[in-house]
């Protein structure tokens, strides 16, 4: 990005806005989805050059991940033309998701890390216009005891 002339090190977007266009778009949905889409645009050109000009890259690979990829448009049209990778995308939950799923995630944290990571969760989803989720997957104490399996399993995930 270019650099304000003010020779100050923030980038022109920080000097007229007042944050980065990364936190900028963090609020404002609309340039969010504008900037995924533009990127989206580009890797829709870049990979149909990659997958059939540059297919020796690939020979051999099983499996690739695609970091801050984004929607995933250049991670979908790996998987497409390379059957045999297996290609993950790995971004940010605000980019792609309208959901976070977190399965025996929570038990083994403190309340206070539990506060943490719920909290890094719920920034994202809340920012989806109240239609995302947390889905939280995990064992429920029962203060009175429950059955011998279920105290049994508790105190197993205690240890
Ligand atoms: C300039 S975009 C490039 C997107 C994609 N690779 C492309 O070329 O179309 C940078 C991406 O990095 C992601 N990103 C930023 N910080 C990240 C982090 N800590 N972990 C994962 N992704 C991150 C952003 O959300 C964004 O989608």
């Amino acid at each position: 990005m270019l650099k304000s002339l003010g020779g100050d090190g923030n980038s022109s977007f920080e000097d007229v806005h007042g944050k980065s266009l990364r936190d900028f778009g963090l609020e404002n949905l609309d340039v969010r989805d504008m900037f995924n889409e533009a990127m989206a645009a580009d890797s829709r050109v870049i990979s149909s050059v990659l997958v059939t000009k540059c297919k020796d890259i690939f020979q051999g690979l099983t499996s690739l991940v695609d970091v801050g990829g984004g929607i995933g448009v250049m991670g979908r049209a790996l998987a497409e033309a390379f059957l045999h990778i297996k290609c993950l995308v790995l971004d940010l939950p605000h980019v792609f998701a309208d959901a976070v799923l977190l399965k025996w995630v929570l038990h083994d944290w403190s309340d206070e890390d539990c506060l943490k990571i719920l909290k890094q969760c719920r920034d994202p989803i809340v920012l989806k216009e109240k239609r995302g989720k947390a889905i939280i997957i995990d064992i429920v104490l029962d203060p009175k005891g429950g059955t011998r399996e279920s105290v049994k399993l508790q105190l197993f995930l205690d240890l």
